[in-house]
């Protein structure tokens, strides 16, 4: 009997993934990441949920904590990143660097399994004339994960089994009602675990940012306001300026260097936007997925963010995994930090993280 270890966050995902292993005649152990303290996924309410799903299914449950790992990986990267102005996105670094690579390590050296599960929506395929493990998008389209998991090595993918890549949100509930799973009724997990665990991307940032007072200004610097640090602000708020304007201001940009932040009415902010439209942008720590770098440009299709509408763009190799990206047309909104990540179809070509442009 072939021997996997699921990842078990206690949500629904996880449960229906190890359920329909365990009922194809797997050997399945169920393992939880502690990644950390607060409430949540990925937290101690987590775990006991992960655990009723194997005392259900009659398997073993492992915990393994890397709090420490998280913290290093995710928490100081996220706050450094805040910090200087940027909102960088963790999740494609926390999938390689905190879930899969700790998995599959912990599931070969102590567990005597080369395989793992998840409850991600993506799939794998084995490509016998390259031979590369290739990375597709998920059936369900409005749940495809693959944008999440462009960075992971050939090794992690080879060794990874996504039992959801071909299912729908709603066959995985009905599964989940039919196995009488306890976690079948689990709300969806709605924002970034961060955010959910601390109630809010200030209350998580406020706990390793000190506050910083500086200047509100608009777009001549004129000072209109103060701030108690421009970590507390994202670009396009509106509310919660405390600042009294005949029209609506937002925030059009964060000068961390300068501890400012500049707002402008709806006319300065649709000016400001396009600063950041460009015909092309510069992306770093590149991996290459489902095809080997090639040594000439590609033509591909590209997102720029999660929800993103994939557009054509030529893919220009360069030294040190990078890649310059030439857009077919100018996109809005390029924000360093977040991953672009590059498609043939439904093929995940390869992917990395947005520079910041001078
Ligand atoms: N703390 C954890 N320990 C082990 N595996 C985890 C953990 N967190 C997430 N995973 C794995 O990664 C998958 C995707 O995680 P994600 O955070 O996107 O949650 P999700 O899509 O809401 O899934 P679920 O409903 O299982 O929580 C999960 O289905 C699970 O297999």
């Amino acid at each position: 009997m072939k021997k996997v270890v699921v990842g078990l966050s206690g949500g629904v995902d996880s449960s229906v993934a190890a359920a329909m292993l365990h009922n194809q005649g797997y050997d399945v152990i169920g393992l939880t990441l502690w990644l950390m303290k607060g409430k949540g996924q990925c937290c101690s309410e987590g775990m006991i949920d992960a655990a009723s799903i194997c005392e259900q299914l009659g398997i073993p449950h492992e915990i393994v904590d890397i709090r420490d790992v998280f913290q290093a990986n995710i928490v100081d990267y996220l706050v450094s990143g805040y910090s200087v102005g940027i909102t960088p996105l963790p999740c494609s670094q926390c999938n390689k660097t905190v879930k899969f690579g700790p998995m599959v390590e912990y599931a070969r050296e102590k567990l005597g399994s080369n395989a793992i599960a998840t409850g991600h929506y993506a799939q794998i395929r084995y490509d016998d004339i390259t031979g590369r493990y290739q990375l597709l998008r998920a059936v369900d389209r409005n749940k495809d994960q693959s944008y999440f998991l462009y960075d992971l090595s050939q090794d992690l993918l080879g060794s990874s089994i996504f039992p959801l890549g071909e299912l729908n949100k709603t066959d995985t509930r009905r599964i989940a009602a039919e196995y009488g799973l306890t976690t079948a009724d689990k709300p969806e997990s709605q924002d970034l675990c961060l955010v959910e665990s601390n109630g809010s991307m200030r209350a998580f940032l406020d706990k390793y940012l000190a506050p910083k007072p500086g200047d509100i200004v608009d777009t001549t610097g004129k000072v209109l306001g103060q701030h108690d640090g421009v970590h507390h602000y994202t670009i396009g708020q509106r509310k919660g300026l405390g600042i009294a304007a005949a029209e609506p201001l937002y925030v059009i940009e964060l000068d961390a260097v300068n501890n400012k932040v500049i707002v402008g009415d709806s006319e300065a902010r649709r000016r400001h936007r396009t600063k950041g439209t460009d015909s092309e942008c510069t992306v770093n720590r590149v991996n290459w997925v489902s095809i080997a770098e090639p040594a000439t440009p590609i033509r591909a299709e590209v997102q720029i963010r999660y929800r993103s509408q994939p557009v054509p763009v030529t893919v220009i190799p360069l030294e040190n995994d990078r890649v310059r990206l030439v857009f077919d047309e100018p996109q809005f909104s390029i924000t360093p930090g977040q991953a672009a990540v590059w498609y043939e179809g439904e093929k995940v070509l390869g992917g990395g993280i947005i520079e910041q442009f001078s």
